[in-house]
């Protein structure tokens, strides 16, 4: 009983990055016997390239104008790296699926030094990332840092210019652009904890296109939903925003995910902390969920503050 494969057009960023993720949903797609064309866009988010992202609305940035084109109906799917999807998709959108996950870990590159201990006392790293701001403040407090945006390829020429020391970036994007080699050390997630969702695909369609949701079931990862959810349940918890200095990942030990919250000040030289983490047995998206409610309640309890911004 085969289901007539019926041509599907994904609505994707033109980053290498986006590019590479869609192509690659793209191809498992085709080996399912659909037909796909790739619908290119350019978001807010890659036009705004001189402030922090967290300063003009987060991450929601990038993915708008592909929601456009699928409510409109030029495009059927949306591919997103999960980590600049917002916690709550608006009214009308569902996440029809979670894909394997490539590597959480966050890499430090660098042409001089092999890693963050290897620098010297108040050296430059580059990033943007108020949650790696704040880990990287815990882990060596004298380093200046300094904001580094731009898709992989600028922030990788700023640094070969001579703009930093070094840069904290996803060792996923790095790794899916062939560029794993620029990768000098990857950290344990216990020193540099990966942002929620961090290293997974996310594919997003309108709701109510059950013929769409079930042409995708094939490309997604349980594991890894589980997982994320969990991951992405702190951060609603925590007010909604994918702009917090905020990090949440999750590890599995037989069937019980592990899962481990942090949170730092983000306004101020302070260098502290606050970490929870708890476990449970997790077999659906709800008890994924549970855990990540727990763990947020856990850092609310111990001090951390809900975002006040919207993103
Ligand atoms: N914020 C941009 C972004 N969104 C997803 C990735 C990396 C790939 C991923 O996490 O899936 C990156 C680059 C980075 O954080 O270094």
């Amino acid at each position: 009983m085969s289901k007539p494969a019926f041509p599907i057009v994904i609505a994707t960023r033109e980053s290498r990055l986006a590019l590479w993720q869609a192509e690659h949903v793209k191809a498992r797609l085709q080996a399912l016997g659909h037909p796909v064309t790739l619908l290119g866009m350019t978001t807010k988010g890659d036009q705004i390239l001189d402030r922090s992202l967290s300063k003009v609305g987060g991450k929601g940035l990038f993915v708008k104008e592909l929601e456009v084109a699928l409510e409109e109906g030029r495009a059927d799917i949306a591919v997103h790296s999960l980590k600049d999807v917002p916690m709550d998709l608006p009214e009308g959108f569902e996440l029809a699926c979670v894909m394997e996950r490539e590597d959480p870990r966050d890499a430090f590159v660098s042409p001089q030094y092999a890693s963050l201990q290897d620098l010297p006392e108040g050296a430059v790293v580059g990033t943007s990332s108020l949650r790696r701001t704040v880990l990287l403040r815990a882990l060596r407090p004298d380093l200046r840092i300094e904001p580094l945006r731009g898709n992989l390829d600028t922030r990788l020429k700023k640094l070969d210019d001579g703009h930093y020391a070094g840069i904290v970036l996803a060792a996923a994007g790095l790794k899916r652009l062939g560029l794993g080699a620029r990768v000098r050390h990857e950290f344990a997630p216990d020193s540099m904890l990966p942002a929620a969702g961090q290293g997974a695909l996310g594919i997003e369609i309108r709701s109510g296109r059950p013929e769409l949701r079930a042409a995708l079931a094939p490309l997604a990862d349980h594991t890894s939903w589980l997982t994320v959810t969990a991951e992405r349940a702190v951060s609603r918890t925590m007010g909604g925003s994918c702009s917090m200095p905020l990090a949440a990942h999750g590890q599995w030990q037989g069937d019980e995910l592990v899962l481990h919250a942090a949170w730092g000040e983000p306004d101020s030289a302070s260098t502290a902390l606050i970490r929870a983490s708890s476990r449970r047995p997790v077999a659906d998206l709800a008890s994924a969920a549970d855990l990540g409610e727990e763990v947020a309640e856990l850092l609310l309890a111990a001090g951390a503050r809900r975002a006040t911004i919207n993103g």
